[in-house]
């Protein structure tokens, strides 16, 4: 950061000593002076000034300005949103870039946010600040009146603008006035573990993860596509003890069974064909921390017995080893399936099943839980609209009413999905039913309708055939297009029971 001072060391002794000044102003409007005083020390400019964003991202006002060895105080009207005329602060802006000119050409460049002197600004350097959410907030700029190369600053000065800027914030919020805390009692807790949603049904599976963090045993998700099993899985990794360690994931659904079975339990050298050297496998890299074992309904009745093994024993052998090991992992295990049907059908192991269902916490979906519709709605607005750097949107009444009467057959990630597209289509900053292209077929809720998974596999078996059938039924051929080994093509085709005749 400071290759480029001339005097590194007393620069950073100085820099330190502004931090610390910085620091212990007490005054919200003391900072944006503070900040531009001491920029211009530091990189020895005639002038520094601070521009500030308003809340909206609307309108760029000078907060502050150092003018030879002065602070100027006279307010000066704020530039509109699109800094018309000023193409050096709108680059900045826009491009979230410094920009550094040694050369400042007047006849090239429009500089009339800069105060006039009698002698001309030769050189400016000009930085993006990001405020708390990792926005841009405003611009610290400095510029002198000989020509010289500032870029060397760019990087510390960046640094002391922006923990100007986000103690600016943090000062005009503890002045703000104190909105009263609701003292409605709660009987279960409200929102948890990174997760959206305070229905009463959300409310019961925090209680239960509550219970199980601090806690080794296995446990099982169960809930239809897009519930949200994943992320409860993350969570009881990410709040339990084992937080430090790897959480590592396998669908148990995408890989044919032997892939599978060398994926979890690893190999030894000469185990297969292709098998040069020793490999782990998932259960070892995941030692001491979580295995995430999603689709675990689909696990092929051979691994089911292995698995059984891990989570008696705690132990693990590799493909092709006649020794075992012994492996620390916590299980976390999730399904869309009925795992009692399956067992009932011969799919399923018994004594698995009773074995992983010592803790299942079912997640509800979203056609149960309508009150959480329209949180989760804001939330992932909210989060889209500060990914596009853009001021949160607005929510039309028609458009909630339109959202909450909808039934979500994908469920959370149907909706963030519709909320992250209707966001972008959005450009007044309100949010309008016509943003949301909502299914008509899916108004109502029913246990009859097809569920994403299926309407997934649908068009996954359309694209097969499709594949095979332009191929003349030609399966290496098929494959190589599809970019996917012919065994896994032949175990997809199985699955989705594609024959050769459909072809
Ligand atoms: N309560 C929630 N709060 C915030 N985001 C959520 C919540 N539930 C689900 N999501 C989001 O919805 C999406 C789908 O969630 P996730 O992948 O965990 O579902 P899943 O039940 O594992 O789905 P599948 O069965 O299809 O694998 C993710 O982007 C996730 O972050």
């Amino acid at each position: 950061m400071l290759q480029r001072i001339a005097q590194p060391l007393p620069y950073a002794e100085a820099l330190l000593e502004q931090f610390g000044q910085l620091s212990r102003l007490a005054k919200a409007d003391d900072l944006p002076a503070g900040l531009v005083q001491a920029a211009a020390q530091l990189a020895g400019c005639e002038l520094s000034q601070l521009y500030l964003l308003d809340s909206t991202h609307t309108r760029l006002t000078l907060a502050g300005e150092w003018l030879e060895g002065q602070a100027r105080a006279e307010p000066r009207a704020s530039l509109p949103s699109d800094y018309d005329g000023e193409q050096l602060l709108q680059y900045c802006l826009c491009q979230n870039r410094h920009l550094s000119l040694a050369n400042l050409d007047h006849n090239l460049h429009e500089t009339s946010f800069l105060p006039a002197r009698e002698q001309a600004w030769r050189s400016l350097l000009c930085l993006p600040l990001q405020d708390e959410q990792g926005r841009v907030g405003g611009l610290l700029l400095l510029a002198s009146h000989s020509a010289r190369e500032l870029e060397g600053f760019a990087g510390s000065l960046a640094s002391l603008g922006t923990f100007a800027l986000t103690q600016h914030q943090l000062l005009q919020r503890l002045r703000a006035p104190v909105t009263p805390i609701s003292t409605a009692p709660t009987s279960l807790p409200s929102s948890g573990y990174g997760l959206i949603g305070s229905s009463a049904a959300m409310r019961a599976v925090y209680q239960l993860l509550g219970k199980v963090l601090h806690n080794p045993v296995s446990v099982l998700l169960t809930g239809e596509t897009g519930t949200g099993k994943e992320l409860v899985a993350r969570a009881i990794h990410d709040c339990g003890f084992r937080r430090s360690q790897a959480f590592i994931v396998q669908n148990c659904a995408s890989l044919p069974e032997n892939l599978l079975e060398s994926e979890l339990f690893g190999y030894r050298k000469g185990a297969f064909t292709g098998a040069e050297r020793d490999r782990k496998g998932l259960f070892d890299a995941a030692d001491g921390g979580t295995l995430f074992l999603d689709e675990i309904g689909d696990m092929p009745l051979a691994l089911q017995a292995k698995l059984l093994r891990v989570l008696q024993e705690g132990e693990v052998r590799p493909l092709g080893s006649t020794d075992t090991h012994k492996v620390d992992v916590r299980i976390v295990a999730a399904t869309h399936r009925d795992l009692r049907a399956l067992v009932e059908d011969g799919r399923f192991r018994e004594d698995l099943f009773y074995r992983l269902s010592h803790f299942p916490i079912a997640l509800p979906p979203l056609r149960e839980r309508d009150e959480d519709i329209l949180q989760l709605a804001r939330h992932f607005a909210d989060k889209a609209s500060a990914f596009l750097q853009r001021d949160p949107c607005r929510w039309a009444e028609t458009t909630l009413t339109h959202l909450a009467g909808y039934a979500f057959p994908g469920n959370v990630r149907e909706l963030k999905g519709l909320v992250e597209r209707a966001v972008l289509l959005c450009e007044g900053g309100e949010l309008l039913p016509e943003h949301f292209s909502l299914r008509q077929d899916a108004s109502q809720a029913g246990d009859g309708c097809m569920n994403l998974r299926e309407r997934l596999e649908r068009v996954e078996r359309n694209l097969l055939l499709d594949c095979l059938r332009k191929n003349r039924g030609n399966q290496s051929q098929a494959a190589r297009e599809l970019g996917l080994p012919r065994r896994t093509l032949l175990y997809r085709m199985d699955r989705l029971k594609i024959s050769p005749a459909d072809v």
